[in-house]
């Protein structure tokens, strides 16, 4: 394992911002462009991110009607971004639509076409949230897992969920299904509105390939120590 496997996001505001935060961390490998950063800069803050040789999360968490989800994939694939985000809520006919688009939209620009991944619970909902507020029926694991396997059912490369599900996931969708865990916090980490989170050596622990981790480092008095204290207590060179 090394240090490639922690994506930090880019949860800033404008490409001045997201630049001074590259520069403050070079050691970074893989970024994640969110929904702030990509409305406030466009496509841009790719170019910048491919000019230095950096790995590419666009998390823009698509959901919408098949048709639709079909034409943003499939725009979405001509950046050459290395991961792809879409809502598995969006259903079977949209995420199979997805996976295709992706193919078409990444072939036509002459472009690795990017790995998707269906988000499917945020780790911002509990347990509660799901059952009263969103009337989903089943217990929390259940749903995720039923939405991870939709996902992979529909052909998508993986899922994105929370460090408390991904050892049912990894169990049920096998080696080959990417886990991305998000709601990752260390135990010296506040964990503001993440709801279902683990430390990061017990979410690597339970099967994730990858580890988002934002606010613990990025919003750290010291980003830079931050992000030792985590590869150190991951013991990743
Ligand atoms: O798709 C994501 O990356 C995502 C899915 C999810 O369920 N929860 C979640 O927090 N995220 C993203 O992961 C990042 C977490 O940031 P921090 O909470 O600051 O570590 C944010 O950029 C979220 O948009």
């Amino acid at each position: 394992m090394n240090d490639e496997k922690i994506i930090v996001p880019l949860d800033v505001s404008d490409l001045e911002s997201a630049i001074a935060l590259m520069d403050q961390l070079p050691q970074v490998s893989f970024w994640k462009v969110g929904l702030e950063l990509f409305t406030s800069t466009g496509p841009a803050i790719l170019d910048v991110l491919k000019s230095r040789q950096k790995r590419i999360f666009l998390d823009l968490k698509f959901h919408d009607i098949p048709n639709t989800v079909a034409g943003a994939c499939r725009a979405a694939a001509r950046y050459g971004v290395d991961l792809l985000t879409i809502h598995a809520t969006c259903g079977n006919d949209c995420l199979k639509a997805a996976v295709e688009a992706v193919q078409v939209g990444a072939e036509k620009a002459g472009t690795k076409p990017p790995k998707l991944i269906a988000i499917t619970v945020l780790t911002s909902i509990s347990a509660r949230d799901l059952a009263f507020d969103l009337k989903i029926p089943l217990e929390l694991p259940e749903f995720a897992l039923e939405m991870a396997l939709l996902a992979k059912n529909a052909g998508l490369n993986g899922a994105v969920c929370s460090p408390q599900e991904v050892a049912q996931l990894r169990d049920s969708c096998g080696k080959d299904f990417l886990l991305v865990c998000p709601g990752v916090r260390p135990s010296w980490a506040e964990k503001g509105d993440q709801k279902r989170s683990l430390t990061p050596s017990q979410a690597f622990q339970a099967g994730a390939d990858f580890l988002v981790i934002g606010r613990p480092i990025t919003a750290a008095a010291d980003p830079v120590l931050a992000w030792d204290k985590i590869c150190e207590e991951l013991n990743l060179g």
